[in-house]
């Protein structure tokens, strides 16, 4: 690895012995945001595209530059070892699993995404977003307010009503006891993920967080557990009562992911209950906060960006006129603008701003390069999405317009949702969502910035798993007449 680190470029950051740049990401989740952005902002500014930095003994080579990126993520499918931590709640699940384990799995759950089922999906979305609409009457002409609870109990209902096929009914009971546990396992887990000396888990065994977090993670093992079950005793005796010729008949009803897995995992691959327990558990970690913060972010610029607001309203009005009736699966591809909008904040405040993979066996880049194994990749989302050689020289600036009027100068430029053999599964499920939770806040209501001046101030960025806005996400909603 030392010969290696001669060979491409290398961060200004001091190294120390032992640690090595390990320290550059001590201090805030803001601090750590900063450190990212920095590591990003150099690999652009090299010419070989990327920069080296030592965690401990080990090389990590951080990327901006999409072509690169692409053949890395094509490349490397290994997950790095510090995502292993993550792997206290959700197990073998794909997300994080060893490629042997995730191969066959990602098999199993890819179908499970078709649009013929995400489209059954949109009548959960349209409900829970009014619930959400109605909740938040309470914050509406009443000045500034965080709008992150609204958005992030809105996903967690839909999310956990299409996997495991129950209500939650966060929105309503904050107290809701799921929900709790649930929260309380990703804050550990993220904040372990800062920690890389709780890595161990010898070591954090050692810890308080250690024992909490397995008395949460056994109530949600527990509670899935339980749904699990009931669900297969449900679709067996439903087998049983059908007389054998109705046995092949269409089943119309909604299914959830977890009805769906069961389904494509059958015969002799069919899972077991631990691993249908895994995958539906990714897809509610997966896809809970991911779309709430995209969903959020996207809020705040509309906030700061008032005529790309209005320009949403028109095509609402256009889609929808002045009736009340809910978001259907057909409306949201008539939605082109708020689909640009929505893009152009992924772009700039990507939820995952950074992505991390592991060389599992020497790889030659094309430049020549040997990446020789147990070397860390970090993909930096955040800056390739602010990369100019991709995004031209208006590349900080937030213009919806780009994703109608220009094509992509390279397939990989556009990355929120990862790229490649492993990248993100729930990206359509996810963009409906956020598509139907903000058409029906906007059809009622204008976002206004928290302050009057806020609009001049940019954004502050903080990092756990996630990027997030440090105040919260907060913003004014008044009635629109
Ligand atoms: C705005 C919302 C979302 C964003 C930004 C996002 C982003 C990502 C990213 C960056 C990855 C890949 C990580 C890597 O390459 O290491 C990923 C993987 C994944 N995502 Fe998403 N995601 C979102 C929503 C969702 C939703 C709603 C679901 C499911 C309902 C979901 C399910 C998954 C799954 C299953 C994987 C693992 C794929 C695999 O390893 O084969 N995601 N996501």
């Amino acid at each position: 690895m030392i010969n290696l680190s001669h060979k491409l470029s290398a961060t200004k950051h001091r190294t120390l012995p032992l640690v090595g740049h390990a320290y550059i990401f001590l201090g805030s989740d803001e601090d750590r945001m900063t450190q990212f952005q920095k590591l990003g902002r150099e690999a652009m500014s090299n010419d070989d595209g990327v920069t080296t930095l030592w965690q401990g003994h080990r090389l990590y080579i951080v990327t901006s530059d999409a072509k690169l990126a692409e053949f890395l993520l094509k490349t490397c499918l290994e997950k790095d070892e510090a995502l292993k931590c993550l792997q206290l709640m959700t197990g073998n699940g794909s997300i994080f699993a060893a490629v042997n384990i995730w191969r066959p799995r990602r098999k199993n759950l890819a179908p499970t995404f078709s649009p013929k089922n995400l489209a059954q999906f949109a009548e959960i979305f349209s409900r829970q977003s009014a619930i959400m609409v109605e909740q938040l009457q309470a914050a509406v002409g009443r000045g500034a307010f965080s709008i992150w609870q609204y958005i992030t109990t809105y996903t967690m209902d839909s999310v956990c009503e299409s996997t495991l096929g129950v209500s939650v009914n966060s929105q309503k009971k904050s107290e809701q006891p799921f929900l709790k546990a649930f929260d309380r396992c990703t804050q550990l887990d993220s904040a372990r993920l800062c920690k890389p000396w709780f890595y161990n888990m010898s070591v954090y065994k050692m810890t308080p967080y250690y024992k909490e977090h397995a008395e949460c993670r056994d109530f949600i093992w527990k509670f899935v557990g339980e749904i699990i079950k009931s669900k297969k005793q449900s679709l067996k005796d439903e087998k049983a009562s059908m007389a054998e010729s109705q046995q092949n008949e269409k089943h119309d009803g909604l299914k959830s992911f977890l009805e769906l897995l069961i389904d494509t995992s059958g015969g002799n691959r069919a899972y077991t209950d631990v691993e249908l327990r895994e995958e539906t558990l990714v897809l509610v970690l997966a896809g809970t906060d991911t779309s709430a913060v995209g969903t959020a972010f996207t809020t705040m610029l509309l906030a700061r960006y008032p005529d790309v607001q209005e320009k949403v309203y028109q095509e609402l009005l256009q889609v929808f006129g002045n009736s009340k009736r809910p978001v259907t699966a057909e409306d949201l591809p008539k939605l082109k603008y708020l689909d640009a909008v929505i893009r152009e904040t992924l772009r700039l405040y990507p939820p995952v701003p950074i992505i991390a993979r592991k060389v599992d066996k020497e790889v030659t880049l094309p430049s020549g390069i040997t990446l020789v194994e147990d070397c860390g990749l970090v993909i930096n989302i955040w800056a390739l999405h602010r990369n100019p050689r991709y995004w031209g020289d208006d590349a900080e600036l937030f213009r919806p317009e780009r994703f109608l009027d220009t094509p992509l100068s390279h397939p990989a430029a556009f990355m929120p949702f990862s790229h490649g053999p492993r990248a993100c599964l729930g990206y359509q499920y996810a963009m409906m969502s956020m598509k139907t939770a903000l058409s029906a806040l906007l059809r009622e209501h204008r976002i206004l910035p928290a302050t009057a001046t806020e609009d001049l101030k940019p954004l502050r960025l903080k990092f756990d798993v996630m990027m997030r806005d440090v105040d919260n996400f907060t913003i004014q909603l008044v009635k629109r007449q």
